[in-house]
């Protein structure tokens, strides 16, 4: 993957995202308004457009038990378990392989009434990184989703309106000790999870139903893939 043209782009994303990521709602200055919550899970988001189009930034952070931000990233990856949570996806195609933790996607998305139907085409990045804060602890893990071109697919030729987005999930994980000499078991694992991400509708529609989609669509999203991994993971051995 190193000799692959989108390299020098993916390691400048992936850097930039994981430290966008990284800061709090706090930290990262004013703006951030909570819109959603329910039980750990906390949505927030800024109100931004460009050209009169809603692109609101989206920042979710949650905390999940039970496990690791590895099976959390190797689930949202992985192409085979799309169709399980994605609810919004229409169709879902693997245009290159660049490496394994690499791939090149085409979605179509299912149409969101009144808005015409939406496409787009991103590389995705499986990312390993040392745990900043804890040495001896669990790898970080990351995901990072960004728009990019592909000659099989040019932008609005189709039905589909092109949409272009950047997505971040980075995941830490915690391992409390368990009793003396007892195994880890999934009960003492915690992973913390922030989801960001900005999507450019491409083509005009409603802001007022842009918002309400995101604001339906996002907590439904998040509570949806952490229970479907939560559900795959629970008698398998755990993948740190
Ligand atoms: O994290 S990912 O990379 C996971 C891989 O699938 C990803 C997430 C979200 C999208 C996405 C694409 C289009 C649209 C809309 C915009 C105008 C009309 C369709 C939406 C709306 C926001 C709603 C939505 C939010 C969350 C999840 C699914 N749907 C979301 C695509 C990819």
């Amino acid at each position: 993957a190193t000799l692959h043209r989108l390299w020098p782009e993916i390691e400048k994303v992936v850097k930039q995202e994981v430290a966008m990521a990284k800061l709090g709602v706090g930290e990262s200055g004013t703006g951030w308004q909570l819109f959603a919550e329910d039980g750990e899970m906390r949505m927030y988001r800024r109100e931004e457009e460009v050209d009169g189009m809603v692109v609101d930034p989206l920042k979710a952070v949650h905390v999940v038990k039970g496990i690791t931000g590895r099976e959390l990233c190797h689930y949202f990856f992985n192409p085979q378990y799309r169709y399980d949570w994605e609810t919004t996806l229409e169709h879902m195609n693997v245009l290159e392989t660049i490496s394994e933790d690499t791939l090149i996607f085409h979605q179509t998305h299912k149409r969101i009434w009144p808005a015409s139907q939406r496409d787009v085409v991103f590389w995705s990045h499986l990312r390993r990184l040392p745990n900043d804060q804890d040495r001896d602890g669990p790898d970080i893990w990351t995901v990072v989703n960004n728009s990019t071109e592909h000659p099989d697919h040019p932008a609005n030729a189709g039905k589909c309106v092109r949409i272009f987005l950047t997505v971040c999930l980075l995941c830490q994980t915690r391992v409390d000790p368990p009793k003396a000499g007892a195994p880890v078991s999934r009960d003492d694992i915690t992973c913390k999870i922030t989801y960001c991400s900005v999507v450019n509708p491409g083509g005009w529609a409603p802001a007022s139903v842009l918002r309400a989609v995101y604001k339906r669509e996002y907590p439904k999203f998040l509570k949806r893939f952490t229970a479907y991994v939560k559900n795959q993971t629970k008698d398998k051995p755990i993948m740190y």
